[in-house]
């Protein structure tokens, strides 16, 4: 079901994740095709995996039916005029990962109504680990849901979405999340250094930890995320003295506004970007 060629716009970090992902599982890495204005990034793509590389958007959109808008979202309107301008569009089916950039900014940009589908992937996807929301236009043929459904699918879970506005919901609960986790590894990262841990072994011991507790939560799906905290948690003991310092820091409301904060942002974005 995966499509022929597949065209990627921009060598950037989610782009290069994808692709990884995609050549790591399998896809043959000359029906993929990335354009970016300067060299390093898909020169690299092309060394490790082969992939076909070009500065031209257009060279590449010409290559490919189904085309990966992997640009800053204040970009994406500029290169769809770009691509529209010059492309039989019609007949293609633009994939944007782009977060703030809605729909109608990208069928005004395009001036024509093409096959659309927001996605809101993360960078795991580089590891086959990632999370990625859909949402399709109505231009979109279930032949064309299903080829995103398979791309995406050969990089991690998809997550069909039916409003579009639930893009930015997934931004805030995956899109973003890895970082999330990330900052908290970093702070666990530091204070086992000041605790005179190398800064090899910190990392070495707070990645294991992550990863222990994560399989831990794929692992036992029958016991709740709060049923496996209680389980380190012995009464009165280390890691209730450590839970309960997070508890009063206000944990989950802190949380809950960095997850608002992300989804406020996505909104004023697209407000900036259309
Ligand atoms: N990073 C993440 O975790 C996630 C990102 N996204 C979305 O992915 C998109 C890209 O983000 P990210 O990969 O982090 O950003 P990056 O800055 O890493 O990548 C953007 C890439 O686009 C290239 N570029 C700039 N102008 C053009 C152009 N006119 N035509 C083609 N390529 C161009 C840049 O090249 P150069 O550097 O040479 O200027 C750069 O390589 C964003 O829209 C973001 O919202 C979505 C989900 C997760
Ligand atoms: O930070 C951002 O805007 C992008 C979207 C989700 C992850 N990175």
């Amino acid at each position: 079901m995966l499509m022929n060629k597949i065209a990627f716009i921009g060598a950037g970090n989610m782009n290069s994740a994808i692709i990884t992902g995609l050549v790591s599982n399998g896809f043959t890495p000359s029906d993929v095709m990335v354009s970016n204005p300067s060299p390093e990034k898909r020169e690299k793509l092309a060394d490790n995996y082969n992939v076909l590389h070009t500065a031209s958007n257009i060279e590449a959109a010409n290559f490919a039916d189904t085309i990966v808008l992997g640009v800053k979202p204040y970009l994406i309107a500029d290169v769809l005029k770009e691509i529209s301008d010059q492309v039989d569009v019609e007949n293609k089916c633009f994939i944007s990962v782009a977060a703030g950039c809605s729909m109608a900014t990208m069928e005004k940009a395009l001036g024509k109504t093409c096959a659309l589908i927001r996605t809101m992937p993360n960078t795991p996807s580089q590891i086959g680990l990632g999370v990625t929301g859909l949402y399709a236009s109505d231009k979109v043929t279930d032949e064309q849901k299903a080829q995103a459904d398979a791309l995406m699918s050969s990089v991690g879970i998809t997550k069909w979405l039916d409003k579009e506005s639930d893009i930015d919901n997934i931004i805030a609960v995956s899109g973003s999340a890895p970082a999330y986790f990330f900052l908290f590894m970093e702070a666990m990262e530091h204070k086992a250094q000041s605790l005179g841990f190398t800064a090899e072994e910190s990392r070495k011991l707070v990645q294991q930890t992550a990863l222990g507790a994560a399989e831990m939560v794929v692992k036992n799906a029958d016991l709740s995320i709060a049923q496996l905290r209680e389980n380190v948690t012995s009464k009165g003991g280390t890691t209730a003295a450590a839970l309960n310092t997070f508890v009063e820091g206000g944990i989950d409301t802190l949380v809950d506004n960095a997850m608002d904060a992300a989804l406020h942002r996505a909104k004023e974005m697209a407000q900036s970007n259309v």
